[in-house]
């Protein structure tokens, strides 16, 4: 298994393969880059079927954390792990204790949080032996308010863009999943007006929906034809792909979901459909923001000017990617690209 000729390998400055003999732990910490600061991003657990998986898994994902905080304005740099396991018969005590002593052997270059498989309960047993925690339940919490305001923002921001006024006033909208970021995002939406077309496996977050917010209900499958002028993917990643492509009347895609994109050409597909993408990772990155203000003591009133901020983000990225005829996805990953830069050349100057 080559590291440094890895196809996702973008320069990373440190990816640790940890193994605990006595509890069968198996985890692969990847620091990106740490320009802008500690790297932080969240511990995914997940039955890989080798660790070939988990290793192109653990490199695509840290980058993109590097982007999304250097976009946020944070001063973070992105990191990711993976643990290579059964999160229903695998967590122990013991497995979060020796992996918590993991993270902490790195000294602060890497601080973990929550992520897929992975509950705060969990988290807090990984911070009885690291200091190097975000997102415990006694002090951050749960990110998904902040999400759920900063995507329901980015959305106006591309509704500007894409439609000539920032208001969701009678605008149709496609939203596949209602848990915790997706329902306060539609209620942000239905709020001000906006007509909601909702889908998700769970029936009763749909007859809330549908009670609550005078939403209309239609099958998981049918979400991504339905007529609308936006669609907001906040429950499954990869769901913008060939086949949803051919049956999608959006104008719009805005939603919390992470990796919407199901291959990095899809950007570029996207753009020439004629759909204004918001780039996952900046329109999601509400979460990333609240965890932050954990791990660097931000005041309640600065992490939500930091959440609003994601509006004019998004406002600049449109405005470049329209001035410049490129897609929204490259253009994000540019403007991170030149955050990094600037910080690098004034650490070196
Ligand atoms: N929670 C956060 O702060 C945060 C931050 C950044 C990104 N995200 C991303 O946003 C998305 C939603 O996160 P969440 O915290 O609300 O998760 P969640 O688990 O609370 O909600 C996901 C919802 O999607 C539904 N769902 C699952 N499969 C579905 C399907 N096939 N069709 C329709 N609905 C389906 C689930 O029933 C659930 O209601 C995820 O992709 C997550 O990675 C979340």
């Amino acid at each position: 298994m080559a590291l440094f000729e890895h196809v996702e390998y973008d320069g990373h400055e440190q990816v640790v393969f940890c193994h605990d003999k006595v509890t069968g732990l198996k985890a692969i910490i990847a620091v990106h880059d740490t320009t802008m600061g500690p790297a932080l991003g969240g511990t995914r657990m997940w039955n890989y079927a080798n660790s070939e998986e988990a290793l192109t898994d653990v490199l695509r994902l840290s980058r993109g954390m590097t982007y999304k905080s250097a976009l946020a304005g944070l001063p973070l740099g992105g990191g990711k792990a993976v643990i290579i396991g059964d999160a229903k018969k695998d967590k122990s005590e013991a497995f979060f204790k020796a992996y918590g002593r993991f993270i902490n052997s790195l000294g602060g270059k890497y601080i973990t949080a929550e992520d897929v498989n992975i509950r705060t309960a969990d988290i807090d047993i990984v911070s009885t032996e690291t200091a190097f925690v975000a997102g415990t339940a006694s002090k951050a919490g749960d990110p998904s308010p902040h999400t759920a305001e900063g995507t329901y923002l980015g959305l106006k921001a591309a509704a500007k863009h894409a439609f000539g006024n920032e208001s969701l006033q009678g605008v149709r909208i496609a939203v596949q999943g209602l848990g915790a970021v997706g329902y306060d995002f539609a209620e942000y939406c239905a709020k001000e007006g906006a007509k909601l077309i909702v889908a998700d496996v769970n029936e009763e977050a749909v007859a809330k929906a549908v009670a609550e917010l005078g939403a209309e209900a239609v099958s998981v499958d049918d979400i991504y034809s339905v007529e609308c002028d936006v669609y907001a993917p906040c429950a499954l990643g990869a769901t913008i792909n060939n086949n949803t492509l051919k049956v999608m009347k959006a104008k719009v895609i805005a939603g919390s979901a992470n990796n919407q994109l199901a291959t990095p050409a899809h950007d570029k597909i996207v753009k020439e459909m004629g759909i204004l993408y918001a780039p996952d990772y900046v329109i999601n990155a509400g979460g990333v923001i609240h965890v932050c203000s954990e791990a660097a003591n931000f005041s309640l009133e600065d992490t939500g000017k930091r959440v609003k901020a994601i509006y004019g983000t998004l406002d600049k990225i449109f405005t470049r990617a329209k001035n410049e005829d490129r897609p929204t996805g490259e253009i994000a990953d540019e403007m991170a690209r030149e955050i990094l830069a600037k910080k690098l050349a004034e650490k070196m100057a």
